[in-house]
């Protein structure tokens, strides 16, 4: 390890994040009452510009009403390019209930974008004598998001999670594809006449999850728009999952059991790292750094390998 310590991300759970647009308030209850970790109540892409001050309206009612539960509660404001943004975090801070946990910033483009958030965030806070301090997530669905991903994970002590938008990510790099998330019908290589697709989120993925892990920060993946295709969805998450991301976005019901089902660690799992952490604690006492595993190889490594599943199940588990 280096000298400088990998910093722990916050120990909430959050395999599924599930969005909402502020603009249709008959779907708060359904979505307070589902199986999602998070809930992400949506002011900005979901929501037309002639609907803003409503759905506005909507959120804040709604964050005091509804039941949310032991849920992480978030509201995705709009971008900073837009003029609706300061009103949205004026408002929100003024106005709702202290059940809001988290704000959610779109298309950010550099640490100054966070810095400026962050800003605004206090002052109101301060103002209004708000006694929970309001957390941040951030998108990275940009060119300058990504270029930029690692200040921007460390920009602020409020930033808990960050994510991967795949619909404005394609349309800021250019990218050709209507899709958003998942396997790109473009994006494969030949080999002796088979096709074999790739992953083109891949590279901003795992510049994401190492941008978080090194600012202790939750990296998660976003959209996946095809809410028909159970099995794209699933590979998906699953190749996210395998890259150290925590958990995955939910714009339809129908993907949240998906997401809840990838992000938890198997009953195998847990027991396969529990095993690997007596196997090395036995080890360990017979004053060995390695040992056979099911005949592999495991050492002090391995049970850091360990301990990320056991921790995660731990979370899971409350
Ligand atoms: C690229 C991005 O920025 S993604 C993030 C922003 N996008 C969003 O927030 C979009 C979120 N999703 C939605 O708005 C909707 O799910 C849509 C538009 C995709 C589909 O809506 P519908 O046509 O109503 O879906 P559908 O008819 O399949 O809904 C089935 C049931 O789930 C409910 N439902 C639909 N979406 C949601 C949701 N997001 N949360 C909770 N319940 C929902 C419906 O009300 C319906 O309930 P019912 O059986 O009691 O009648
Ligand atoms: O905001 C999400 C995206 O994919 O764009
Ligand atoms: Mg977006």
């Amino acid at each position: 390890m280096s000298f400088r310590l990998q910093p722990a991300a916050p120990a909430r759970p959050n395999r599924c994040q599930l969005f909402g647009p502020g603009s249709r308030p008959a779907l708060f209850e359904k979505m307070a009452a589902s199986a999602a970790d998070v809930i992400n109540l949506d002011l900005e892409d979901s929501v037309a510009p002639g609907d803003k001050a409503e759905a506005r309206r909507n959120i804040i009612q709604a964050i005091g009403d509804v039941d949310w539960g032991n849920k992480h509660l978030s509201v995705r404001i709009n971008g900073l390019d837009t003029p609706y943004w300061y009103r949205d975090v004026v408002d929100l801070l003024e106005q709702s209930s202290d059940r809001l946990d988290q704000i959610m910033i779109p298309k950010v483009g550099c640490a100054a974008d966070v810095y400026a958030v962050d800003a605004l965030v206090t002052a109101v806070e301060a103002a209004k004598g708000r006694k929970k301090r309001i957390a941040l997530e951030v998108i990275i669905e940009t060119a300058a998001g990504i270029a930029h991903v690692e200040e921007i994970a460390a920009s602020s002590p409020r930033l808990q999670a960050m994510s991967l938008g795949a619909a404005d990510f394609a349309a800021s790099m250019g990218m050709q594809t209507t899709g958003i998330g998942g396997t790109q019908e473009n994006y494969y290589m030949v080999r002796e006449g088979v096709k074999h697709w790739s992953d083109p989120w891949h590279w901003a993925q795992a510049a994401i999850v190492a941008a978080c892990r090194t600012h202790g920060v939750l990296p998660v993946d976003g959209p996946f728009g095809d809410f028909s295709d159970d099995e794209g969805f699933l590979a998906q998450a699953r190749r996210s999952a395998t890259l150290g991301m925590v958990g995955k976005w939910a714009i339809h019901p129908k993907q949240i059991a998906l997401a809840n089902e990838v992000f938890t660690p198997s009953e195998a799992q847990v027991s396969e790292a529990r095993e690997i952490l007596a196997a090395m604690e036995a080890a360990k006492s017979a004053g060995q750094g390695a040992a056979t595993y099911k005949g592999r190889l495991i050492d002090i490594a391995s049970m850091r390998q360990a301990e990320v599943i056991v921790r995660q199940a731990e979370i899971i588990a409350g």
